[in-house]
């Protein structure tokens, strides 16, 4: 077949798919929305959507709003950039309406679970994940922070440690064993103002992320002034907390405490129901391209390899018998690697 036949084949299919109703040109169809104004989805609840829109530096309060017809089905979670047509006055019952969603520069992906088999977007366009562990009550557990840490990478975020209950024991053994990742850290303790957390956070959209008990919220209100994230009150039975404090949440940081000018401070998303992060589709070459120094080596790999500490053709092993990349930096991507089948409990 020709490429022109081939071609008007395509089209043809398509008229044949769709034959419902008769094509419009697309321009007059669609509205321009001139008017539309731009903002942030802060919380999504039931189909209601929270927006702090961006030219409304006076009032912080954010807007309520629906998704439009034209977005269909697509889903808008926390930190989407939307552009909002409609009631955008945030007056009591006002409705605005999203009428289109901004290219997402980093997903976020939940996992799937038993109450929703689809792996879901849970925050888009965040720039940092936060992985929040306590040194001790409850001890850290290496392989959810490693989880967590694929899940950044993958996502296209940096990831950050913060430890919290510096209080209770020291950082340096777990310290130690994300050195060769590189992957930055802070401590915490209740009893003092987080603000070398504080300055990490400095203008940036992170998301925080950690176990239920390792004293998230504790930093979320020591953050955020007013937050009131709720404390130890965990149902231990259910693992659940009420309503609100399993919602995600995205939270401006206050401005004075960096010096900033508003909007500069930076944002956290807080995602008190999140456990785990959809890890199931990630194969061995996406994570290695978070290991821009093992890249080139991997290269030499016979095709398909998963470059596994017991696969002998991996090429990572003779790179660093030669010299050519680190032996720590192999074996920290192989532990990430590791890491990445859901095992039972995480
Ligand atoms: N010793 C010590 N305890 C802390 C610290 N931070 C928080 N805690 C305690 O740890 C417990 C859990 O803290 P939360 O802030 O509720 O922890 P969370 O991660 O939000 O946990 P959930 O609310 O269950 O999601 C609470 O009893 C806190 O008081 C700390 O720095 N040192
Ligand atoms: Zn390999």
């Amino acid at each position: 077949m020709s490429k022109a036949a081939r071609r008007y084949g395509e089209q043809d299919q398509e008229h044949y798919d769709r034959p419902r109703r008769r094509t419009r040109p697309r321009t007059k169809d669609r509205p321009s929305y001139d008017d539309a104004v731009d903002g942030t989805v802060l919380r999504v609840d039931r189909g209601r959507l929270r927006v702090r829109l961006d030219d409304r530096a006076g009032s912080p309060a954010p807007v309520t709003a629906m998704k439009a017809r034209p977005l269909g089905r697509k889903a808008v979670v926390v930190g989407d950039r939307v552009r909002l047509v409609g009631d955008t006055s945030g007056d009591e019952g006002s409705l605005a309406r999203i009428v289109e969603i901004r290219e997402r520069s980093t997903t976020l992906r939940r996992t799937a679970d038993d109450e929703d088999p689809i792996e879901r977007i849970v925050v888009a366009n965040a720039d940092q994940l936060v992985v929040v562990a306590s040194l001790a009550d409850p001890e850290p557990r290496a392989r959810l922070i490693d989880r967590a840490v694929v899940a950044a990478y993958v996502a296209g975020m940096e990831p950050l440690l913060c430890l919290t209950k510096a209080d209770l024991a020291s950082p340096d053994a777990l310290v130690d064993t994300y050195r060769a990742l590189g992957v930055p850290w802070v401590v915490a303790r209740r009893d003092r103002d987080p603000a070398e957390v504080r300055e990490r956070l400095a203008g940036r959209v992170s998301v925080l992320v950690g176990p239920s008990g390792v004293g998230k919220s504790t930093l979320v209100n020591a953050l955020v002034p007013g937050a009131d994230r709720e404390t130890g009150g965990v149902n231990t039975v259910t693992g659940r907390g009420r309503h609100t404090s399993t919602q995600v949440l995205m939270l401006p940081l206050p401005p004075e405490a960096s010096g900033d000018a508003e909007g500069a401070a930076g944002w956290i998303v807080d995602t008190p129901g999140i456990r785990s992060f959809g890890l199931a589709h990630v194969g061995p070459d996406d994570l290695l391209a978070a290991f821009t120094d093992l890249d080139e080596a991997a290269s030499d790999c016979p095709r398909g390899c998963d470059h596994a500490a017991e696969t002998p053709e991996c090429a990572l092993d003779t790179a660093v018998a030669e010299g050519r990349v680190e032996a720590e930096r192999v074996d920290s991507f192989r532990r990430l690697l590791a890491a990445r089948p859901r095992a039972a409990g995480d």
